[in-house]
C-alpha cells in the first residue's frame, strides 16, 4: 500500500475506458435500417450515446423520422442488445493508455471498479472481450439495481462504494449522467475529454479534466491535495 489518496476508483465504460462507438453504431444501424430508416453516421453516434442502449434507439428514431409508439420498442431494444451482444468487439478498444493507467492505479494499492449505464452482461461481455475484466473488483451496471437506479441517481456509485467498503473513493466519466451521479453520491469525479461528452467538457461539471490516462493518477493526487484545503 502506498500514500495514495484514493483507495477506490470507478470508472465508467463507454467513452472513458472504452471507445465503444463504432459497434454501438453498428447495432442501432441495424435496427434503424430493418425499419428501412437511414443508417446514422457512425461519427455522429457518440453523441447519441449516454443513458443506456433504450435511450440510444430512441435518440435513433427521432433522428431519423421520429420516435415509434412505446409497445414497438421493447423488440427492437432487444434485437438492438442481441446483435451488439453478437458483435462487441469489433471496432471497441480502450482508449490510450487505459490499460497502463489500471497498472499504474493497482500499483498504488487501488481497488478499481465499472459503473456503467450498460447492461451489467454487456459490460462483462466487452470488458472480457478486449482482455480487461480481471482488473475490476466489481463491475456495476444499469440495470444491476433494477429499472430507475442508472446514472445520473447516485445508486450505482453507492452500490460500489457498498461492495467495495470504507475508503475514499472517486469516479471518472465522459458524460453529465457521470458527473450528476458523482455529486450526488458526494464523490469526487474526473471527467475525460476524449470520450462522448454530452456538454463541452469544461460544462460537465467535473472537478478535473484529463486529455489523456496518463494524467490521471496525477490529477487524483491534486485533487486530494485540493480536497484537503
Ligand atoms: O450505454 C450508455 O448509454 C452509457 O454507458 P456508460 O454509462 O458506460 O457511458
Ligand atoms: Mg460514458
Amino acid at each position: 500500500m502506498t500514500d495514495f489518496p484514493f483507495r477506490i476508483v470507478g470508472f465508467d465504460l463507454d467513452g472513458t475506458l472504452l471507445d465503444t462507438g463504432g459497434d454501438l453504431g453498428m447495432a442501432l444501424n441495424h435496427v434503424l435500417t430493418g425499419l428501412g430508416r437511414p443508417a446514422i453516421a457512425l461519427g455522429e453516434v457518440p453523441g447519441l450515446i449516454g443513458g443506456g442502449a433504450r435511450m440510444l434507439l430512441e435518440r435513433g428514431l427521432a433522428r431519423t423520422g421520429g420516435a415509434l409508439p412505446e409497445a414497438d420498442l421493447a423488440p427492437l431494444h432487444a434485437e438492438l442488445i442481441a446483435y451488439y451482444s453478437a458483435n462487441i468487439a469489433r471496432h471497441t478498444r480502450p482508449y490510450p493508455g487505459a490499460e497502463a493507467m489500471l497498472d499504474a492505479l493497482a500499483a498504488r494499492g487501488v481497488t478499481l471498479a465499472v459503473v456503467t449505464n450498460k447492461l451489467e452482461h454487456l459490460a462483462v461481455e466487452v470488458l472480457e472481450a478486449v482482455g480487461l475484466a480481471g482488473r475490476f473488483a466489481t463491475i456495476i451496471g444499469g440495470d444491476t439495481l433494477g429499472p430507475g437506479r442508472s446514472k445520473p441517481a447516485p445508486d450505482l456509485l453507492l452500490e460500489m462504494a457498498r461492495r467495495l467498503g470504507d475508503g475514499p473513493a472517486a469516479y471518472v466519466g465522459d458524460t453529465t449522467y457521470d458527473t450528476r451521479a458523482a455529486a450526488a453520491a458526494g464523490l469526487p469525479c474526473v471527467a475525460v475529454s476524449f470520450g462522448f461528452n454530452d456538454e463541452p467538457v469544461a460544462s460537465l461539471g467535473a472537478d478535473a479534466v484529463i486529455d489523456h490516462f496518463d494524467g490521471l493518477v496525477p490529477t487524483l493526487e491534486a485533487l486530494a491535495v485540493v480536497a484537503a484545503g
